[in-house]
Protein backbone atom coordinates (compact mmCIF):
# COMPACT_ATOMS: atom_id res chain seq x y z
CA UNK A 1 0.00 0.00 0.00
CA UNK A 2 1.41 3.57 -0.82
CA UNK A 3 1.98 6.20 2.27
CA UNK A 4 -1.11 7.87 1.31
CA UNK A 5 -3.32 5.36 1.28
CA UNK A 6 -2.29 4.22 4.97
CA UNK A 7 -2.85 8.04 5.42
CA UNK A 8 -6.41 8.13 4.08
CA UNK A 9 -7.10 5.01 6.06
CA UNK A 10 -5.63 6.33 9.58
CA UNK A 11 -8.23 9.07 8.66
CA UNK A 12 -11.19 6.61 8.04
CA UNK A 13 -10.49 4.95 11.72
CA UNK A 14 -10.18 7.94 13.50
CA UNK A 15 -13.56 9.67 11.57
CA UNK A 16 -15.28 5.77 13.43
CA UNK A 17 -13.21 6.30 16.42
CA UNK A 18 -14.01 9.76 17.24
CA UNK A 19 -17.84 9.07 16.17
CA UNK A 20 -18.44 6.81 19.19
CA UNK A 21 -17.45 9.50 21.93
CA UNK A 22 -20.30 10.71 24.37
CA UNK A 23 -20.99 14.10 23.66
CA UNK A 24 -22.53 13.91 27.23
CA UNK A 25 -19.38 13.02 28.73
CA UNK A 26 -17.54 15.76 26.99
CA UNK A 27 -19.48 18.56 27.79
CA UNK A 28 -19.46 17.09 31.28
CA UNK A 29 -15.23 17.43 30.92
CA UNK A 30 -15.65 20.79 29.09
CA UNK A 31 -17.82 21.98 32.30
CA UNK A 32 -15.22 20.94 34.62
CA UNK A 33 -12.73 22.83 33.16
CA UNK A 34 -14.66 26.05 33.37
CA UNK A 35 -15.65 25.41 37.08
CA UNK A 36 -11.88 24.05 38.24
CA UNK A 37 -9.29 26.60 39.88
CA UNK A 38 -6.52 24.65 38.33
CA UNK A 39 -6.32 22.16 35.44
CA UNK A 40 -3.45 19.41 35.26
CA UNK A 41 -3.33 17.00 32.60
CA UNK A 42 -1.38 13.60 33.08
CA UNK A 43 -0.49 11.03 30.67
CA UNK A 44 2.58 8.60 29.70
CA UNK A 45 4.64 8.08 26.41
CA UNK A 46 2.82 9.72 23.43
CA UNK A 47 -0.58 9.85 25.28
CA UNK A 48 1.52 12.03 27.39
CA UNK A 49 2.55 13.91 24.01
CA UNK A 50 -1.12 14.84 23.63
CA UNK A 51 -1.04 15.88 27.16
CA UNK A 52 1.10 18.76 26.37
CA UNK A 53 -0.19 19.98 23.64
CA UNK A 54 -3.59 20.28 24.89
CA UNK A 55 -2.13 22.39 27.80
CA UNK A 56 -0.44 24.50 25.35
CA UNK A 57 -3.70 25.41 23.88
CA UNK A 58 -5.63 25.95 27.62
CA UNK A 59 -2.73 28.28 28.37
CA UNK A 60 -3.57 30.07 24.98
CA UNK A 61 -7.36 30.14 26.37
CA UNK A 62 -6.16 31.79 29.32
CA UNK A 63 -6.69 28.65 31.40
CA UNK A 64 -4.00 28.09 34.68
CA UNK A 65 -3.27 24.40 33.69
CA UNK A 66 -0.28 22.32 33.85
CA UNK A 67 1.38 19.30 32.41
CA UNK A 68 1.75 16.68 35.61
CA UNK A 69 5.47 15.67 36.16
CA UNK A 70 6.87 19.17 34.83
CA UNK A 71 9.52 21.28 36.64
CA UNK A 72 6.77 24.14 37.05
CA UNK A 73 3.75 22.49 38.07
CA UNK A 74 2.25 23.58 41.28
CA UNK A 75 0.45 21.57 43.96
CA UNK A 76 -3.09 19.82 43.06
CA UNK A 77 -5.78 20.75 45.35
CA UNK A 78 -9.61 20.15 45.97
CA UNK A 79 -10.51 22.83 44.08
CA UNK A 80 -8.30 21.47 41.09
CA UNK A 81 -9.13 19.07 37.85
CA UNK A 82 -6.90 16.29 36.76
CA UNK A 83 -7.39 14.47 33.35
CA UNK A 84 -5.63 11.32 33.20
CA UNK A 85 -5.65 10.01 29.06
CA UNK A 86 -4.35 6.59 29.25
CA UNK A 87 -5.71 3.69 26.68
CA UNK A 88 -5.22 1.14 28.60
CA UNK A 89 -6.08 2.67 31.99
CA UNK A 90 -3.02 0.74 33.81
CA UNK A 91 -0.31 2.66 33.35
CA UNK A 92 1.48 2.29 36.90
CA UNK A 93 2.74 5.52 37.33
CA UNK A 94 -0.57 7.18 36.15
CA UNK A 95 -2.43 4.37 38.82
CA UNK A 96 -0.14 6.06 41.59
CA UNK A 97 -1.13 9.88 40.61
CA UNK A 98 -4.87 8.65 40.47
CA UNK A 99 -4.71 7.07 44.06
CA UNK A 100 -2.53 10.45 45.41
CA UNK A 101 -5.42 13.14 43.81
CA UNK A 102 -8.23 10.73 45.30
CA UNK A 103 -6.58 11.48 48.81
CA UNK A 104 -6.49 15.30 47.85
CA UNK A 105 -9.87 15.20 46.93
CA UNK A 106 -9.98 17.39 43.63
CA UNK A 107 -12.42 16.09 40.76
CA UNK A 108 -10.67 13.45 38.31
CA UNK A 109 -11.22 12.29 34.70
CA UNK A 110 -9.93 9.60 33.40
CA UNK A 111 -10.07 9.69 29.40
CA UNK A 112 -9.47 5.50 28.34
CA UNK A 113 -10.60 2.89 25.88
CA UNK A 114 -11.42 1.01 29.58
CA UNK A 115 -13.89 3.19 31.89
CA UNK A 116 -13.38 -0.29 34.14
CA UNK A 117 -9.95 0.40 34.45
CA UNK A 118 -7.87 0.95 37.57
CA UNK A 119 -7.67 4.77 36.44
CA UNK A 120 -11.15 4.73 35.34
CA UNK A 121 -12.31 3.42 38.84
CA UNK A 122 -10.55 5.74 40.75
CA UNK A 123 -11.78 8.51 39.01
CA UNK A 124 -14.83 11.05 39.17
CA UNK A 125 -16.09 9.99 36.23
CA UNK A 126 -14.74 8.91 32.90
CA UNK A 127 -14.84 10.03 29.06
CA UNK A 128 -14.53 6.60 26.97
CA UNK A 129 -12.34 6.83 23.53
CA UNK A 130 -12.81 4.10 21.14
CA UNK A 131 -9.22 2.39 20.20
CA UNK A 132 -6.94 -0.66 20.83
CA UNK A 133 -4.70 -0.09 23.37
CA UNK A 134 -0.57 -0.86 23.34
CA UNK A 135 -1.14 -4.31 24.27
CA UNK A 136 -3.61 -5.28 20.98
CA UNK A 137 -3.93 -8.88 22.45
CA UNK A 138 -6.11 -7.73 25.26
CA UNK A 139 -8.88 -6.16 22.50
CA UNK A 140 -10.87 -7.30 19.78
CA UNK A 141 -10.92 -3.31 18.02
CA UNK A 142 -9.88 -3.24 14.33
CA UNK A 143 -7.07 -0.89 13.56
CA UNK A 144 -4.36 -1.23 10.79
CA UNK A 145 -1.93 0.66 13.53
CA UNK A 146 0.69 -0.67 15.98
CA UNK A 147 0.18 -0.55 19.70
CA UNK A 148 -1.83 2.27 20.91
CA UNK A 149 -2.25 4.88 17.81
CA UNK A 150 -5.44 5.26 17.13
CA UNK A 151 -6.26 6.11 20.42
CA UNK A 152 -3.67 8.38 21.07
CA UNK A 153 -4.91 9.93 17.65
CA UNK A 154 -8.39 9.90 19.10
CA UNK A 155 -7.01 11.23 22.37
CA UNK A 156 -5.03 14.86 20.31
CA UNK A 157 -8.27 14.99 18.46
CA UNK A 158 -10.61 15.13 21.19
CA UNK A 159 -8.54 17.41 23.32
CA UNK A 160 -8.42 19.79 20.36
CA UNK A 161 -12.37 19.33 20.22
CA UNK A 162 -12.79 20.90 23.92
CA UNK A 163 -10.81 23.51 22.95
CA UNK A 164 -13.25 24.50 19.68
CA UNK A 165 -16.00 23.91 22.46
CA UNK A 166 -14.53 26.16 24.92
CA UNK A 167 -13.86 28.82 22.43
CA UNK A 168 -17.42 28.56 21.40
CA UNK A 169 -18.55 28.87 25.11
CA UNK A 170 -16.68 31.94 25.92
CA UNK A 171 -16.34 33.62 22.67
CA UNK A 172 -12.83 33.10 21.81
CA UNK A 173 -11.36 33.56 18.18
CA UNK A 174 -8.29 32.22 17.74
CA UNK A 175 -7.21 35.99 17.35
CA UNK A 176 -7.45 36.77 20.99
CA UNK A 177 -5.85 33.14 21.55
CA UNK A 178 -2.81 34.31 19.78
CA UNK A 179 -2.37 37.14 22.41
CA UNK A 180 -1.17 34.72 24.76
CA UNK A 181 1.28 32.24 22.22
CA UNK A 182 5.21 32.18 23.60
CA UNK A 183 6.58 35.27 21.52
CA UNK A 184 10.32 33.95 23.05
CA UNK A 185 10.66 30.62 20.55
O1 LIG B 1 3.74 5.68 24.49
C1 LIG B 1 2.84 4.88 24.45
C2 LIG B 1 2.91 3.72 23.49
O2 LIG B 1 3.76 4.02 22.42
C3 LIG B 1 1.60 3.08 23.05
O3 LIG B 1 1.24 3.28 21.70
C4 LIG B 1 1.67 5.06 25.39
O4 LIG B 1 1.06 6.30 25.15
C5 LIG B 1 2.17 5.00 26.85
O5 LIG B 1 2.80 3.78 27.07
C6 LIG B 1 1.02 5.18 27.84
O6 LIG B 1 0.09 4.13 27.69
P1 LIG B 1 -1.42 4.31 28.09
O7 LIG B 1 -1.43 4.85 29.51
O8 LIG B 1 -2.02 2.94 28.01
O9 LIG B 1 -2.06 5.28 27.13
Amino acid sequence: MKTTEFAATISEELQNSVGLISDEEAERLVDGILNAKKVFVAGGGRSGFMAKAFVMRMMHLGIDAYVIGETVTPTFTKDDLLIIGSGSGETKSLVSIAEKATMVGGTIVAATIYPQSTIGSLATFTVTLPGSPKDQSESDYKTIQPMGSLFEQTLLVFYDALILRFMEKQGLDSGKMYGNHANLE
